[in-house]
């Protein structure tokens, strides 16, 4: 069988393994269910065609085992006995479309054209033939891939079948590696430029494979398998808006723009350190009251402080909480190869969500680590599936990662901290990622009146000025009270202040820094 001898002979060990891995898949699939039960859902595009030799191979195998006579040698495994639905659109490309019927011919597919939408086809389907297992190309990264496995039940609401994805943990280049070693045909529009193809509708050429004359006067695009790494395939997708960094705000309404929010909204942020080294105080945490100045600096209040163990509960329990309570959770510490590490297993576990393997990261890594970081095995590129957002700026040798609206910050210390921040808020200007509102100001003031004097008339003054944030704290017992004012109005702190010193003698408060 061409296919599997083509991969055998072929010296790409990982692309072996990924292969072997697929074909095991199916081959469970076919010990399973019947090959009248099983279905290839076909479409034309990259995924599906490798789909497609794969299953070739697969059922070559499968039949050879059960023939145990070298399998079906008259037709070289030619005739595809798996029957296979084809969703026909009229938003699909023509280039798509007539690739999908020229395999099907190539290939002796019997293929069932369906022009319902998925559901409903579906539900026909089943009601017609006994099929009990579906073959799709869905890869991890795929919208629709999250939450799955390689053998995952149809949704509640869908018609009961085993959707089987074999290469769901295939990253974009072991498609392109298989396509290529195989030397079998795939859909003309990736050999120029188109990467993943959707609808018309949804679909261009990834810019990223754009070259132009060196007069700009004509752009021509490079082959699908000559993106390096992936990591852009869906540069050629229409792209959704990224969220704004707004947890509560963004349940209200996802389109905000930083100009509605007028100074009188408050956004809440909350900060997390993992360290059992501040636990044991060992360590002091420097960072979670830098974050604190900082946050303040663009107007945000910060609610709360909290210290959690390296543990992969204690994380989770305290972003649980918090991102439903806040709009914004900055988290750091335990990031890293370590088993102690486990701050991104433990946003993920808040989220309910599985770690999967992030292509994008580990291309990043691999740039800053070398291949001491490499394939499958690299741990530290798992990251929250489907809710993972890498924030990047040129000055960031790894991005920062968004999970809705908490923000995993992977600095050790004060200048690495001061670096992503700053990058942050570059990247808050340029698209929004993150509110900026009006800063606080602040007027603190010192008196050697005693509490209990100062109780009664900073109480009464708090409920006239709800708008700002009065407080006392002493730096000593014997020591001066120190009283501070915190708002978004400076003539609202001037008031207050003056409404207070009115209140006592002459020179009773000094204004401090
Ligand atoms: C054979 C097949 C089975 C599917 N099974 C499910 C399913 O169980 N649950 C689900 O939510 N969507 C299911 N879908 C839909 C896809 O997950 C997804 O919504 C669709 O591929 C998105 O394509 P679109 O962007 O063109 O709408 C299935 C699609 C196909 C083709
Ligand atoms: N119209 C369709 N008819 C049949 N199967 C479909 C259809 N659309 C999607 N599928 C199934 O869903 C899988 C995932 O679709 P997806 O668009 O991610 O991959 P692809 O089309 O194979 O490749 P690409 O990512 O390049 O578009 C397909 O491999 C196929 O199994
Ligand atoms: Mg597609």
């Amino acid at each position: 069988m061409e296919i599997d001898k083509a991969i055998r002979e072929c010296d790409d060990g990982r692309l072996k393994t990924k292969y072997n891995n697929a074909i095991y898949v199916i081959r469970r699939a076919l010990a399973l269910y019947s090959v009248q039960e099983v279905a290839l859902s076909f479409n034309g595009g990259k995924d599906s065609t490798v789909l497609l030799h794969l299953l070739r191979a697969g059922c070559f195998l499968h039949e050879a085992e059960e023939n145990n006579s070298g399998g079906n040698a008259a037709d070289g495994g030619k005739t595809f006995p798996i029957r296979t639905i084809y969703f026909e659109s009229q938003s699909a490309f023509p280039e798509i479309n007539s690739f999908t019927y020229e395999a099907a011919a190539t290939y002796n597919i019997q293929m069932d054209i369906i022009r319902l939408d998925f559901k409903s086809g579906l539900e026909a389907l089943l009601k017609a033939n006994p099929i009990r297992a579906i073959f799709l190309g869905v890869r991890i990264g795929d919208p629709t891939a999250v939450g799955q496995e390689q053998f995952s039940p149809s949704s509640p609401g869908w018609p009961p079948f085993m959707r089987v994805n074999p290469i769901l943990d295939w990253s974009y280049r072991d498609v392109w590696a298989f396509l290529l070693v195989s030397k079998v045909q795939y859909c003309s529009l990736y050999d120029q430029g188109y990467t993943s193809i959707g609808s018309i509708h949804d679909t261009v050429r990834n810019a990223l494979l754009c070259i132009r004359n060196s007069d700009n006067s004509e752009e021509k695009f490079k082959p699908a398998y000559l993106l390096a790494d992936g990591r852009l395939e869906r540069a050629g997708r229409v792209k959704k808006n990224s969220s704004l960094v707004c947890g509560k705000l963004s349940s209200i309404s996802n389109g905000v723009k930083m100009e509605n929010l007028n100074s009188g909204s408050m956004l809440t942020a909350s900060i997390i350190t993992v360290g059992d080294e501040i636990l044991f105080g060992t360590v002091e945490d420097k960072l979670g009251s830098m974050l604190c100045k900082k946050l303040h600096s663009i107007g945000w209040a910060v609610s709360r402080v909290a210290v959690t163990r390296n543990d992969i509960d204690s994380v989770a329990e305290e972003v649980e909480r918090q991102k439903s309570t806040d709009d914004m959770v900055l988290i750091f510490g335990g990031i890293g190869p370590l088993h102690s590490d486990v701050t991104v297993a433990g946003v993920a576990k808040a989220f309910g969500v599985r770690m999967a393997p992030d292509e994008e990261f580990e291309e990043h890594l691999r740039h800053l680590i070398g291949e001491k970081c490499s394939g499958d095995k690299n741990e530290m590129a798992l990251l929250p599936e489907g809710i993972t957002e890498l924030l990047h700026h040129e000055q960031l040798p790894v991005p920062l990662i968004k999970c809705h609206n908490v923000i995993i910050l992977t600095a050790t210390n004060v200048v690495e901290l001061d670096r992503q921040w700053d990058c942050l808020i570059e990247l808050a200007k340029s698209n929004g990622i993150l509110v900026l509102m009006d800063p606080f100001v602040s007027k603190c003031f010192a008196t050697t009146l005693s509490d209990v004097e100062v109780a009664q008339p900073l109480s009464k003054l708090c409920a006239q000025f709800p708008d700002l944030y009065i407080g006392g704290y002493r730096r000593s017992r014997e020591g001066p009270l120190v009283i501070t004012f915190e708002g978004k109005d400076l003539s609202r702190i001037e008031a207050a202040s003056q409404s207070l010193c009115q209140k006592f003698h002459a020179g009773a408060f000094s204004e401090i820094e």
